[in-house]
């Protein structure tokens, strides 16, 4: 089949190279030269482990071709998939600014039959409306709108569109219904489920997966809290649940708090819908304050500690690292990373920070004024009173905590990932800090702050018997 792509972001070169790969001929398009002149080119402009050397086979077969927006491509397509972004809006809910803007760009040059498929992620009647403005650009109802979320998550994109758990498919016309299981029957004759609705169940699905999956991290977050006040160790625990097959072990890793592009814009829009819709989501609306404040407080957490361990009334300046600054492993996207959280909060306490990431530096330098920035976790370390970590990168886990101790100045360890084993951090000489679990003897035990109505986004953490400011994300 003959598919058009719009975006060639995370999901839409993803998508696209796997459609390819699964041997339609598929032409993507790209209105941000940024992104385009480099794909031309037969770069990448994302990372995402494996994605180079699907294009790369594709693009040498034929398959797959990158485009501006004027291509003729769009007249011989037999489904046209936007997946474009939709950004939190005000009031956290959806900007469809670039699905309309797509839409209308596109629907001019479509031959009669043809499908437009959203495969970014949209709130419920969004399909409907766009099948509307279409219709009216046309001046025919003569393309179908149908919706098909997609469900991959970066860091293991191919392996989960190609191997996907299901694929989701809201069509309201049964002949677009058709053109779709067409297009997907090469995974599906492999396997992959396939859940065929109507296009608002389908927009439904995708909120829902993502705000239940939120939940679980959510509910692990402050289980984490408890754990820690009551002496006990998060891993134990999940591992106790996570073994009752209803729970299952997956997505109960506690930390920093849930990021990205997805979670914390798509758990905003669904509570957004609800309050729009007159059926408020009041589970997801706690749980969207709980991630907030928890990122927050995670500041106030590392400047309380700095501060116990500074001797008498001589105030010196504070060094700290920050190893991680990709929303998670396996990524160079930093959208509401923990890190766009942590580290402005400690510069605005007037600490110097010094950032590492494998993979995302230059996005996060692009967004944090005033971070230095070191090409190796040891480098990152020299003269720090404290090494934060915030990704959980293969490499972190696999630190030397002899050398790192022995570039650093002070001896405190975040291990907000809980990725090294505190034992040896202390064999080490370093006091690990983990999520969790009980705080190394000496250390100031967790203690986790709120971001209080009317606290213009700043979140107040219990320090002793006061309490303390921390500036909250400008994300
Ligand atoms: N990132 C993920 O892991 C993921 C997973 C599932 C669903 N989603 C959803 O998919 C959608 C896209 O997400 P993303 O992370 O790929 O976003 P992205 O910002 O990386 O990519 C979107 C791309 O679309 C391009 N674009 C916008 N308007 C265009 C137009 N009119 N013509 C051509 N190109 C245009 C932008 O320049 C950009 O490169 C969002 O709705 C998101 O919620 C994302
Ligand atoms: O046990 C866990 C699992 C994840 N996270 C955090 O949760 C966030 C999201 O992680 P993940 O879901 O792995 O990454 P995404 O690429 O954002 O993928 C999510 O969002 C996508 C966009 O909608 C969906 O397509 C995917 O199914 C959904 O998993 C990150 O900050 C993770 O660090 C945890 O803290 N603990």
């Amino acid at each position: 089949m003959n598919i058009v792509m719009i975006g060639a972001g995370y999901v839409g070169l993803t998508t696209g190279a796997c459609l390819a790969h699964l041997g339609h001929s598929v032409t993507c398009v790209e209105s941000d030269p940024r992104r385009l002149g480099p794909l031309r080119a037969g770069d990448i402009p994302i990372y995402e482990p494996g994605l180079a050397d699907v294009v790369q086979a594709c693009r040498l077969s034929g398959r797959l071709q990158f485009a501006d927006p004027d291509t003729p491509a769009l007249g011989t397509a037999d489904v046209v998939m936007l997946a474009v972004g939709t950004p939190s809006g005000a009031d956290g809910d959806i900007d469809l600014a670039q699905i309309h803007e797509a839409a209308r760009q596109i629907a001019p040059r479509l031959r009669p039959g043809a499908v437009i498929a959203i495969k970014s992620t949209v709130v419920a009647g969004t399909a409907r409306s766009v099948a509307a403005l279409v219709a009216r650009a046309r001046g025919a109802g003569d393309v179908a709108v149908v919706s098909n979320p997609e469900f991959l998550r970066e860091g293991s994109a191919l392996a989960d569109f190609l191997t996907a758990d299901r694929i989701v498919v809201g069509a309201d016309d049964p002949a677009a219904a058709g053109v779709m299981a067409a297009l997907y029957a090469p995974l599906t004759e492999q396997g992959v489920p396939y859940v065929r609705t109507g296009t608002i169940d389908a927009e439904l699905i995708k909120y829902a997966a993502n705000a239940c999956l939120a939940l679980r991290i959510g509910f692990v977050n402050e289980l984490a809290d408890l754990c820690e006040a009551a002496g006990g160790d998060i891993a134990r625990v999940t591992e106790g649940i996570g073994l009752d097959s209803r729970i299952g072990p997956r997505f109960l890793q506690a930390g920093p708090g849930f990021g990205g592009s997805c979670f914390p814009k798509d758990t905003r829009a669904f509570a957004a819908t609800g309050r729009r819709l007159g059926a408020r989501q009041t589970v997801i609306e706690a749980l969207i304050a709980a991630n907030e404040a928890r990122k927050t407080a995670l500041a106030g957490r590392i400047l309380q500690a700095l501060d116990a361990r500074q001797n008498g009334t001589e105030r010196r300046p504070r060094r700290v690292a920050v190893l991680g600054m990709a929303f998670k492993a396996g990524t160079d996207d930093v959208r509401d990373a923990a890190a766009l959280s942590v580290v402005p909060a400690l510069t605005a306490a007037g600490v110097t920070v010094t950032g590492h990431d494998p993979k995302a530096r230059d996005q996060a330098a692009a967004l944090l004024p005033g971070v230095g920035w070191a090409d190796d976790p040891y480098d990152a370390a020299a003269g720090a009173d404290a090494v934060v970590i915030l990704t959980e990168w293969e490499e972190y886990r696999r630190l030397d905590l002899g050398r790192l101790a022995q570039r650093m100045s002070g001896k405190l360890l975040f291990d907000f990932r809980n990725l090294l084993c505190p034992d040896a951090a202390a064999r080490a000489g370093l006091d690990c800090i983990g999520i969790g679990r009980a705080a190394p003897p000496g250390t100031t035990p967790a203690q986790h702050g709120t971001a209080p109505k009317g606290s213009g986004g700043h979140a107040r953490v219990r320090r002793g018997t006061g309490w303390l400011q921390v500036a909250a994300s400008p994300s």
